[in-house]
C-alpha cells in the first residue's frame, strides 16, 4: 500500500494536507533548500496539532557531511517529538562516517531516513549501510529542483533496483523529487512505501508557494485510483 507523504511548512498547510487524506506529514522549509529545516518552535506547533492521526517527519536541513555536525542536527530533531528524522547524504559516494556516527542515535530509537539524491547518481551499494546502522527507512529525492524530475534522473530499472534492495534489506523506502501526476503511475508499478511531494501540491505547482487542500486530493485520488487498477491487473 504505497502512502502519500506531503511536505509542510506550517500548521495551516499539516491541516489542509490532513483534510487532503496525506498519510505521512512531512515537516520541511522549502525556502531553505531541498531539505530546508524548520524552526524548532514551528516543528513542535504542528507535532502537537497533528496529535499522531498520521506519522511526521521532519527534515534536518541541507547540512555538510560532517559527522559531527549531523549528529548534533538529527539529535536535536528528534527531540522534537517527530516520528522520523530524514537526512540528506548528498554526492555520489556516501560517507560512511556520516552513516555510523548516527548508529547510537538508531539505538536509542531514533527512526532515522537517509535521502540520497536522484540528481546526483548516488550509489544504491550503500543501502546495506543504512540498514547495518538501524536506519529505519531510505528515500530517493532531488537536490536541484530546477534540474527536472526523479524520471529524468533515473530510470525506471535504476528505481526498481532502489525499492526492491530497501524492502530485501526491510528498510521503508519513498520516492520523491519534484514529480507530480504525470509520474504517479509509472511510479506506483514499483510499489514504493510512499510517494513524497510538495511543489504538485502548491499553488502555481511551486514549492515555495502554499499547499492546497485540493491538490492534495488530486494526488491521493491519482494514487488510489492506481492502487485499484494494479489489483484488478
Ligand atoms: O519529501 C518530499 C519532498 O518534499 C518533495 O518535494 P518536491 O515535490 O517539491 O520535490
Amino acid at each position: 500500500m504505497t502512502r502519500l507523504l506531503a511536505s509542510v511548512m506550517n500548521v495551516e498547510e499539516a491541516d489542509c494536507a490532513l483534510q487532503g487524506g496525506a498519510d505521512i506529514i512531512d515537516l520541511k522549509n522549502p525556502l531553505a533548500g531541498a531539505l530546508g529545516a524548520l524552526p524548532a518552535p514551528t516543528i513542535q506547533s504542528i507535532v502537537k496539532f497533528v496529535q499522531q492521526r498520521v506519522p511526521t517527519s521532519a527534515t534536518v536541513g541541507d547540512l555538510p557531511m560532517q559527522p559531527d555536525i549531523l549528529y548534533q542536527a538529527v539529535q536535536q530533531t528528534m527531540c522534537y517529538g517527530v516520528d522520523y528524522v530524514k537526512i540528506g547524504f548528498w554526492g555520489k559516494q556516501i560517507s560512511l562516517d556520516c552513516i555510523e556516527i548516527l548508529q547510537p542515535l538508531t539505538q536509542q530509537g531514533g527512526k532515522l531516513i537517509a535521502v540520497l539524491f536522484a540528481d546526483q547518481q548516488p550509489d544504491l551499494n550503500s543501502l546495506c549501510h543504512f540498514a547495518r546502522a538501524g536506519f529505519a527507512g531510505v528515500m530517493l529525492d532531488t537536490a536541484n529542483k530546477q534540474a527536472g524530475n526523479l524520471t529524468q534522473h533515473l530510470n525506471q530499472q535504476t528505481l526498481k533496483v532502489f525499492i526492491q534492495k530497501a524492502q530485501i534489506l526491510g528498510l521503508i523506502n519513498g520516492l520523491a523529487g519534484s514529480i507530480g501526476l504525470a509520474q504517479i503511475s509509472q511510479l506506483m508499478l514499483l510499489s514504493p512505501f510512499y510517494l513524497g511531494f510538495r511543489g504538485a501540491l502548491c499553488v502555481a505547482q511551486q514549492r515555495q508557494s502554499v499547499l492546497q487542500i485540493g491538490a492534495v486530493k488530486q494526488i491521493r485520488e491519482a494514487i488510489h485510483n492506481c492502487k485499484k487498477e494494479l489489483k484488478v491487473a
